[in-house]
């Protein structure tokens, strides 16, 4: 494979332009809902054309912080821009210009996608319907199916109607609230490659995943937990800035090996992947010791491998419920 296009792919960073203007920017937001503190001074600095994945545990603010950059929540205190425009007084100028595909995008299960898009442009009042809709229909790949039910759609084009319905009206920020929950793998990579097609041509992308692989093909990441933002950066700047080693052991004992490393405060984690386990662990010297002492027990080998995005994002959950 051409190597070019190879570290592109892996590297979303090196097709981005840092200088880009913000288009999501937004300092110390904070939402209650009666004594329950969803959103906890959260800033949030996203750049135009930059997909920006929105990961975090279950329950831990994302839909809340979404909504609240969408316009159609109230913040109860905290201020910024999203597309120019100020989060508290501008509400209605930011709805016009941001998609919103909610976490369950529902649709008319008896219309046709045709004919839901048709409800969803008479919606936004675009003109002239008849253009905008074929123009849809056209871009997302769904021309050929436009008289078939929505309600008979598989997973994969249920998403790429929801995709249709949310970018027909030419919004410049999209915000992508689990869009691929329970699509399988082809269809999430066709609905990744198109997120990837619309960024291309300037479109900001907020999304929120809980999936790796799909953080993994973010610009960049926001990871947050109890509404407060705890890591940001590139895939690569949020594993360098974990400061964590990740070894992996392989070996015929290798159930000895986990039980006993289990013992060790200073693994951290480990983590079962098909013949190996992962051992992690933040510091380096009383890691290694760990496993020398598992290894000469167990006959097991053990390598320094890379850490990962997955043992970076366990961290961060455990450490969490450890300070709670
Ligand atoms: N309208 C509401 N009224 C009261 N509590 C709410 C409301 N909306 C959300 N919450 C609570 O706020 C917290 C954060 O919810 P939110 O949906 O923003 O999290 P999330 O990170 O999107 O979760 P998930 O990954 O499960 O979708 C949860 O405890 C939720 O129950």
């Amino acid at each position: 494979m051409n190597d070019t296009v190879d570290r592109q792919a892996s590297d979303p960073n090196v097709l981005q332009d840092m200088n880009a203007e913000p288009v999501i920017d937004v300092h110390l937001l904070n939402k209650h809902f009666g004594d329950k503190h969803v959103v906890n001074n959260l800033s949030l600095k996203v750049r135009r054309g930059q997909i920006c994945g929105f990961l975090g545990p279950n329950g831990s603010g994302k839909t809340t912080s979404i909504r609240l950059l969408c316009g159609l929540l109230d913040v109860d205190s905290g201020h910024g821009q999203v597309l120019g425009h100020d989060i508290l007084a501008e509400q209605r100028a930011i709805k016009n210009k941001v998609g919103y595909m909610t976490q369950r995008f529902s649709f008319y299960e008896d219309l046709s996608i045709e004919q839901n898009l048709r409800f969803v442009a008479r919606l936004y009042e675009l003109k002239p319907i008849k253009s905008v809709i074929e123009t849809t229909l056209q871009s997302l790949g769904l021309t050929e199916r436009r008289h078939q039910l929505a309600g008979e759609l598989s997973g994969g084009w249920k998403q790429r109607l929801a995709l249709a319905a949310c970018t027909m009206h030419k919004p410049e920020l999209l915000m992508l609230d689990e869009p691929t929950a329970g699509v399988d793998p082809k269809a999430r990579r066709e609905f990744w490659d198109e997120i990837h097609r619309l960024a291309g041509n300037g479109l900001t992308v907020l999304v929120s995943t809980h999936y790796m692989d799909e953080a993994e093909r973010c610009h960049v990441i926001k990871y947050i937990s109890n509404g407060s933002l705890k890591a940001s950066g590139s895939v690569s700047e949020v594993i360098a800035n974990s400061q964590l080693y990740t070894f992996i052991v392989s070996g015929a004992r290798l159930n000895d090996a986990h039980r006993m490393l289990s013992a060790y405060h200073q693994v951290e984690q480990i983590a079962a992947f098909g013949m190996n386990l992962h051992v992690v662990g933040s510091n380096l010297h009383a890691l290694k010791e760990a496993l020398d002492e598992v290894v000469n027990a167990t006959q097991c080998k053990a390598v320094l491998g890379e850490t990962s995005l997955e043992d970076v994002f366990i961290q961060l959950i455990s450490s969490n419920k450890k300070s709670v």
